[in-house]
């Protein structure tokens, strides 16, 4: 009898099949009349709103995926179902890290789910203060998720914190000041650190600079640039922005009424847009 070959390890650290989520009824009656061919994403029938639907993507350790598109497109819908922050109505979500990616993450009890965010995902929000207590000191947020998973030693979590703040260049004597005294970019560069603090297989930025001025923005996006080449994380970076999605990820799906309508290389998607949509949001762009 032939020993069985052990599957080899899936290559993509996050894989994403057939993601739905459809706010109000989830029968299959809400997606007629939804989607890009349709102009809406609300169901003529069930009055539901068919946030996201169909939507396949994989993303390797090392690699950064955009998924763009304009506000109510879905996309943020996406990175919420992905992040746990919300349960997905469809699809699959599988981790490598989490049973060599034979688990659909989706059907985790909310506790499993939970703990997956301690060191399988983590995730950076538009807002500093969806991702940080702003009362707690800048080496207290960082702190939060090592403690979370067994870290006891005061000395080894404070070395800890102090590595990653000067690694996102924030001043190490405001270590101990609380996040709210400081500058919008300073938290984004807080919120950052944290997400990496116990070095996340796969990590999900929901517009990581909207909101900052444009020079502060420019030096969050350099930083990132250089985290995801250096960590060998497995990025999705959700943004409205070609300029950020062309600067940080090497493919993209681009996102409209709930449905992906175009996917490619983003080099090849911003020199050559197939779908008008994608052409349009190009030209916006381009200016
Ligand atoms: N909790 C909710 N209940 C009902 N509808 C929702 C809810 N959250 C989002 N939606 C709807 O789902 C659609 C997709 O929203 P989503 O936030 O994913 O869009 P987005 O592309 O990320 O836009 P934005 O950049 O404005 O967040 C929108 O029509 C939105 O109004």
């Amino acid at each position: 009898m032939s020993t069985p070959v052990p599957l080899a390890p899936p290559t993509w650290a996050l894989k994403v099949e057939g993601l739905g989520r459809i706010y109000g009824d989830p029968s299959a009656a809400s997606l007629a009349g939804t989607g890009p061919e349709h102009g809406t994403a609300v169901s003529p029938a069930t009055g539901a709103v068919v946030a996201a639907w169909d939507v396949d993507f994989d993303v390797a350790p090392g690699e950064a995926l955009g998924i763009i598109g304009e506000s109510g497109s879905g996309k943020s819908t996406v990175m919420r179902c992905v992040a746990g922050d919300e349960i997905a109505t469809a699809g699959t979500i599988a981790l490598r890290g989490v049973d060599a990616g034979t688990t659909n993450i989706r059907d985790l009890d909310p506790s499993a789910r939970r703990r997956l965010r301690l060191d399988q995902i983590s995730a950076v929000y538009q807002d500093p203060a969806a991702g940080l207590n702003l009362d707690v000191s800048a080496g207290g947020n960082i702190a939060d998720p090592l403690t979370a998973i067994g870290w006891r030693n005061y000395g080894r979590i404070r070395e800890r914190a102090a590595q990653l703040l000067s690694r996102v260049e924030v001043p190490l004597d405001r270590m101990d000041d609380p996040v709210r005294s400081f500058s919008g970019g300073m938290r984004q560069r807080v919120q950052i650190a944290k997400a990496l603090a116990n070095d996340p297989p796969v990590l999900l930025l929901d517009e990581p600079t909207t909101g900052l001025d444009a020079s502060v923005a420019a030096g969050v996006l350099d930083l990132l640039r250089g985290l995801l080449e250096e960590t060998g994380v497995a990025a999705v970076v959700v943004s409205h922005d070609f300029g950020v999605i062309e600067m940080l990820t090497r493919r993209v799906l681009v996102m409209q009424h709930g449905r992906v309508v175009e996917s490619g290389l983003t080099d090849q998607l911003l020199e050559d847009p197939q779908h008008p949509y994608s052409q349009q949001l190009v030209a916006a762009a381009r200016g």
